[in-house]
């Protein structure tokens, strides 16, 4: 039973902190004209017009408000491979793109989060270096089963396993096994386990067949993972699902027939939720071909048919969750002639998000809810941080970005906050700009710059 959260009392005699004047508030029911009122971090007035004494407003005339995304998807690598992005950079480019919140994978941390010491160690270092809200993942492995019980109680948001070969080799993969059992003892813990799902034996079959033919270039490597390989492990980690009673979410669906599988499981009551990325919604086989490197992840980006027909299952409703899968690396591992040494995962945390707004530009009344339910609220329900976040409501966190839909803005390397300057956005137009991103009531980012004197994050659990 999720815990009962108090409401703050109305703020009758007291001054509001904030009041945001003159936007257009998106939900996922619609878009409409009206003000937030924030007292102590948390919406107490949500109405057409807020009347309160205040001690400040922000003016939001003419744009978008919406909910604080929340991203539950990302690789910010630290501790241990701080190198690579880091949860102070990792954060500020999340919440220049109107993130408020982020949950960190097990890996590509040095160590994993593999038990509660772990999840211990990244909670202090995300405490002191996190501008937005965090939650961690803990890792399922083979061999960890009875770290699993401490991970719960330390508050992790669920167990992340790899199917396929991680790339990180203190994160082995998981056999059918090693799954089956994690996944049996994670439905008694009441964990939800998310998969990287790709089946590793077919992986490792149509990549020998490129390799024996010589071929090494983005092609070869887009071959070597056709749909199959997706398709084979969302099968067997659904199956899993329905036979142990876990709560399972597939991370990065990249094709329409691996939702289409998630809806096969789901009409069989299994519980069964699929995340898509936003580069699979704004890039193209041919995007990786032209892009190279930047545009590298598992499983690959797919064709523009596919491309079309997963906005079309967003727009439906079999999508319930949009991350951004940022995984970035240093410049030397984005760089090698053989295309299968290059480090896989897009750093697309800061732009990810704004270019799907853009891509609904037109359409903003109607599409921009759809995307405030993937962006926010259904991350919020799915991982049970929905008595606190996902919404613009009165009693949940003041989480909140402002959205401009203006002049078309070519997108730079040098606005990225990320550590290296290197995201398959860079070129790109967009109109859809966040101008400000507030988490409990405070700026983070407005105006296009970092907030002087930021909070830092907190920490958020699961209510278990
Ligand atoms: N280890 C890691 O971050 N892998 C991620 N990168 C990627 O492209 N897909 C992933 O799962
Ligand atoms: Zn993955
Ligand atoms: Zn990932």
């Amino acid at each position: 039973m999720p815990r009962k959260r108090e409401i703050p009392a109305p703020a009758e005699p007291d001054t509001l902190d904030l009041i945001v004047r003159g936007g257009r508030i998106v939900t996922p029911e619609g878009v409409h004209d009206a003000e937030l009122g924030i007292l102590e971090g948390k919406i107490v007035r949500l109405a057409p017009e807020v009347t309160d004494r205040t001690h400040a407003e922000l003016d939001a005339a003419g744009r978008y408000v919406f909910p604080g995304i929340i991203d539950a998807h990302v690789h910010f690598n630290e501790p241990g491979r701080t190198e690579w992005e880091g949860l102070a950079h990792g954060s500020l480019a999340l919440a220049a793109g109107g993130g408020a919140c982020f949950f960190d994978m097990p890996l590509n941390s040095e160590p994993p989060l593999l038990d509660a010491a772990g999840l211990r160690t990244k909670r202090a270092l995300a405490e002191q270096q996190a501008c937005t809200d965090f939650a961690l993942w803990g890792g399922l492995v083979p061999g960890n089963l009875d770290k699993l019980a401490g991970l719960r109680d330390a508050g992790a948001i669920g167990l992340k396993a790899f199917m396929s070969n991680s790339g990180i080799e203190s994160f082995p993969r998981v056999d059918a096994k090693s799954l089956h059992a994690g996944m049996k003892r994670a439905a008694k813990l009441g964990l939800l386990v998310a998969v990287h799902a790709e089946d590793d034996a077919l992986a490792s079959q149509f990549t020998n067949a490129q390799l024996a033919k010589k071929k090494t270039d983005a092609k070869a490597w887009l071959a070597s993972r056709p749909v199959e390989v997706e398709l084979a492990a969302i099968r067997q980690a659904t199956e899993f699902a329905g036979e142990t009673g876990c709560a399972l979410h597939i991370v990065h669906v990249s094709s329409p027939e691996g939702i289409a599988l998630i809806e096969e499981a789901r009409a069989q009551r299994v519980d069964v939720t699929a995340e898509t990325c936003s580069h699979y919604l704004l890039l193209t086989d041919k995007d990786v071909a032209k892009l190279g490197a930047p545009a590298k992840c598992a499983p690959p980006i797919r064709d523009e048919k596919r491309r079309l027909a997963l906005w079309d299952d967003l727009r439906a409703g079999r999508i319930h969750t949009v991350g951004s899968d940022h995984s970035p690396s240093p410049p030397d591992l984005k760089t090698s002639p053989n295309f299968f040494e290059i480090w896989g995962g897009i750093g697309g945390v800061q732009h990810g998000f704004q270019l799907l707004m853009n891509a609904c530009a037109a359409t903003a009344d109607k599409d921009f809810p759809r995307l405030a339910a993937v962006l926010a609220r259904n991350v919020a329900r799915r991982f049970r941080l929905d008595g606190r976040k996902g919404r613009l409501a009165e009693g949940l966190d003041a989480d909140f970005c402002l959205v401009e839909l203006g002049a078309p803005h070519k997108i730079t390397a040098a606005e990225l906050w990320t550590r290296h300057p290197i995201s398959p956005y860079i070129g790109r137009t967009t109109r859809a700009r966040v101008t400000h991103t507030y988490v409990r009531g405070r700026a983070i980012w407005s105006d296009g710059n970092v907030s002087p004197g930021s909070p830092k994050g907190q920490f958020l659990n699961p209510e278990i």
